[in-house]
């Protein structure tokens, strides 16, 4: 630092006359050309001057698009609060609409005639839109009033468009039930299901439903369930079941109510639905799984009635009647004369079974229909669990299938009697005319008022969609009002509820639900449970959850997860009871290949199962899973339930780690370049299997003839072991750890455990001193070494004792002989 200025002094005189000379060539023209440079450069001076103008501009377009993003959000939440009226007061009027056409409504289908069936039964019927004129005699026809009437012509499209407000209705918060009912092979699974070409009513209500939910600003859960309630038992159609465990021994579930009269299955399985596909694939598996046989009026004839549950929770929607709603489709067993079927055995039972249920079901409402004070829900099994969904608060609708043919008249004649029981005329026939008149007017209204504030929500929609595209363009991707919607709700208003008062397991579901897609974070049935009435801090979320009364896995159904992909159940056409039938819906082309009918081996045809391909690899995939032994199965099971809700892929990622880990623990693992023979001289022994007991080398002696009692015999032994085995006396008596020391003892040794045990290792080493036995040829080096100082060491006390008795001698000769000459003592030292 110092030499630097030093140097620049010592320069100083020689800079001062360079500038000097410098000076010379300051000439005018000099400067002059120095200036031009210098305005050469002068660019920069307007620059900064463009830079200065355009950072004016910047900051007038940044308060401009301010404005402009101010005035779109301004925008967005007065849409938004319109849509929110709008949507308030559409649910209003479909309420009021469908309260007017009757929470019980009852349809009428008419099943197209098959080729077989006789040309004189097609006069049978007359119909209009809303009556049937059925032919009961030549002269005489009898009339049956429906909500509406469907011909042979009619078109599964024609049937959903009166179905629809009912299932939109759900998505309100409403509890809905679509029956389909009617003697066996009227055309209820087609109806419902539909063919591939024509869906039915379940494929097409999801699809609403997904569409609805994805429309409205309200985020939703959908859980899908899927039972069967067979002769009087719930079988839940989604459990996981193994070859060893047939339909048999599925347990049938029960019902458990809550306080507030909510019904739930036990342990039923929900799964959680994001997509119509999903559905599409949890009903195929559950289809495969449904009783049906092959029955004189249908070769696939449903033997139980089939229910189809879809749980429809939503987080935010306060104009929402309830937290959680319940879409419930039911494909009915078929009503049938048994004295016509002539069923035997088991299909009699089953018959029974299904009328008598169906018969409690038309008692329910009537009763209902009737409002009268007692409403048997209790008489059969299929009423108590859709207690919550057939009352007034719900919405109900039949759709009665009738056969067009001749020959199926009394059968048809009881299907209509049931409906008009259900319809219950005689109110509606008891209105006076004027009344009639007004209610008709009123529907016409209400259903214009419908249509057009669905209309007025849809233009609301779109601009909105249109603002916030704006708003993208502005300032970049911005979350979407719909994808606003988080969990974090939860604190929000309507949603500060106490989750952990009901919900089992809480600790479980909240890490579950962590993981979940936004909108299915909270459980269907914790949200029914927790009720929205029930505001407490959020802190209270976090407390340990209070532990419920009924046993952890029960009370409510938990939405769990199934792999959906997988379609391991078709073992089950070989269990005695078990049926399978294809799913005639055929929402995709792979299920055209499914499963086929099974039944009782020992009454039905059991068809075969055959899988396309493309279906055997995702079965070939998740193949473990219907071979679980049924513990095992049910600790899958059990472990899911804990979980509460996850995503579907999450849990068949976890059934596939599950399935690893499974075999894992059955698997040695192969080693790299290292033989099993290797793996197992290398290993040190267990302790279970040095622990010998005492007994158990007895015997073991006893089968080698090596049984240690005297040291003769025992000597002899080990003469005779030695050459059989090649192994030494003194290696016997290392202790065990050292035999596994060296490999290659090991391998030789074959008896090693009969000679260790009963015998202390002193006495066998005496024994062994004793014994005749030759030297053992010692490989190991310490061994020799520890030997040859033994011996030396004997050596030097046999000298010792010698030199002292020696001297000894010769100091008592030398006191003796005390007068012996000097040379004498002399001579004997030396
Ligand atoms: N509207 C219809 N259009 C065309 N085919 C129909 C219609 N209704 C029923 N069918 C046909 O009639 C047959 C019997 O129908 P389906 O199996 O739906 O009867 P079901 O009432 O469900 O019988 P079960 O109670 O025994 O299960 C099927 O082959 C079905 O395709």
């Amino acid at each position: 630092m110092d030499v630097q200025p030093a140097r620049t002094m010592r320069n100083l005189p020689d800079t001062l006359s360079s500038l000097m000379g410098f000076n010379k060539h300051l000439t005018p023209s000099w400067i002059e050309s120095v200036s031009h440079i210098i305005d050469g450069l002068s660019p920069t001076k307007p620059q900064m001057k463009v830079m200065v103008e355009k950072d004016e501009n910047i900051s007038d377009d940044n308060t401009e698009s301010e404005a402009k993003v101010q005035k779109i959000q301004d925008e967005l939440v007065s849409l938004n609060a319109q849509l929110k009226q709008i949507t308030l007061q559409r649910r209003e009027a479909l309420n009021n609409y469908l309260d007017l056409k009757g929470n019980i409504r009852v349809f009428c289908r008419i099943r197209p005639f098959h080729h077989e069936e006789s040309y004189s039964s097609r006069n049978l019927f007359t119909l209009d839109e809303s009556n049937v004129f059925l032919k009961v005699a030549e002269t005489k026809r009898k009339q049956y009033k429906f909500d509406k009437v469907f011909d042979q012509f009619s078109t599964q499209g024609d049937v959903f468009s009166e179905v629809e407000p009912v299932i939109k209705s759900a998505l309100d918060g409403y509890n809905v039930c679509i029956f389909a009912y009617g003697q066996t092979g009227s055309g209820k699974t087609y109806t419902m299901e539909g063919k591939p070409t024509n869906l039915g009513v379940i494929p097409r209500g999801i699809q609403t439903l997904f569409n609805q939910a994805s429309e409205c600003n309200n985020r939703f859960l959908f859980t899908f369930s899927m039972l069967e309630i067979y002769m009087g038992n719930i079988r839940d159609l989604l459990a996981p079941r193994s070859k060893t465990n047939g339909i048999k021994n599925v347990p049938s579930l029960s019902i458990k109510s809550d306080p507030d009269g909510g019904i739930e299955i036990e342990d039923l399985v929900a799964v959680t639905v994001n997509s119509f596909q999903e559905v599409k694939r949890l009903y195929e598996m559950g289809t495969r799984l449904r009783s049906t046989a092959s029955t004189m009026a249908n070769s696939t004839s449903s033997r139980s009635h089939c229910l189809i549950r879809i749980s429809l929770t939503s987080l935010n929607a306060t104009e929402r009647r309830k937290a959680t709603s319940k879409l419930w489709m039911i494909d009915l067993g078929g009503s049938e004369r048994l004295v016509k079927t002539k069923a035997t055995g088991k299909r009699l039972k089953e018959g029974k079974a299904i009328n008598l249920s169906l018969s409690a079901l038309g008692d329910v409402i009537d009763a209902l229909q009737t409002k009268k004070p007692h409403v048997p829900y209790r008489n059969s099994k299929l009423t108590q669990v859709l207690r919550d969904s057939l009352g007034c608060e719900s919405k109900t609708l039949m759709l009665v299938h009738i056969s067009p043919d001749e020959g199926d008249l009394c059968e048809t004649i009881c299907t209509l009697g049931f409906a008009t029981r259900v319809r219950s005329i005689r109110l509606e026939s008891e209105e006076p005319p004027e009344m009639k008149a007004r209610k008709e007017t009123l529907l016409i209204d209400l259903g214009q008022k419908v249509n057009d504030l669905e209309h007025e929500c849809e233009d609301i929609r779109r601009k909105i969609k249109n603002l916030e595209e704006s708003m993208e363009h502005l300032t970049g991707p911005q979350p979407t009002i719909y994808s606003n919607f988080d969990m974090s709700h939860l604190s929000s208003e309507e949603l500060k509820t106490d989750v952990s008062s009901n919900v089992r397991n809480s600790k479980n579901r909240r890490e579950a639900s962590s993981r979940l897609p936004r909108f299915m974070k909270p459980t269907a049935s914790s949200q029914h449970r927790i009720g929205l009435n029930n505001r407490t801090p959020i802190i209270n979320r976090l407390k340990p959850p209070v532990p419920p009364r009924r046993r952890p896995s029960s009370v409510y159904a938990e939405s769990v997860m199934v792999p959906v992909n997988a379609a391991p159940w078709q073992s089950e056409c070989s269990s005695e009871c078990s049926m399978s039938l294809t799913s005639d819906m055929n929402w995709t082309p792979s299920i055209r290949d499914g499963t086929e009918c099974s039944q009782d081996a020992s009454e039905y045809e059991i068809k075969q199962v055959i899988f396309s391909e493309h279906e055997k690899s995702s079965h070939d995939q998740v193949t473990c899973y219907t071979d679980y032994p049924l513990a095992e199965s049910r600790d899958i099971q059990i472990k899911i339930e804990e979980k509460g809700i996850v995503d579907i892929d999450n849990w068949l990622h976890q059934q596939i780690v599950e399935k690893t880990s499974t075999f894992r623990s059955k698997m040695v693992l192969d080693i790299p370049g290292v033989t099993e023979a290797e793996i197992h001289v290398s290993s040190i022994p267990s302790p279970t299997t040095m622990a010998c007991t005492k007994e158990d080398s007895q015997v073991k002696d006893e089968v080698m003839g090596l049984t240690l009692q005297s040291s003769t015999d025992y000597v002899e032994d080990i003469k005779q072991s030695k050459t059989d085995n090649q192994f030494t006396a003194k290696e016997l008596c290392t202790p065990p750890f050292k035999e596994f020391s060296s490999n290659n003892e090991v391998k030789g040794h074959k008896n090693e455990h009969p000679v260790y045990h009963g015998r202390p290792r002193r006495s066998l080493q005496e024994e062994l001193e004793n014994c005749t036995l030759e030297k053992p040829n010692m490989d190991s080096k310490s061994h020799r070494s520890h030997d040859d100082k033994h011996k030396t060491g004997k050596f030097t006390k046999f000298f010792q004792a010698l030199q002292t008795a020696w001297i000894g001698a010769l100091l008592a000769l030398g006191t003796v002989s005390i007068g012996l000459e000097h040379g004498f003592f002399q001579s004997l030292t030396l």
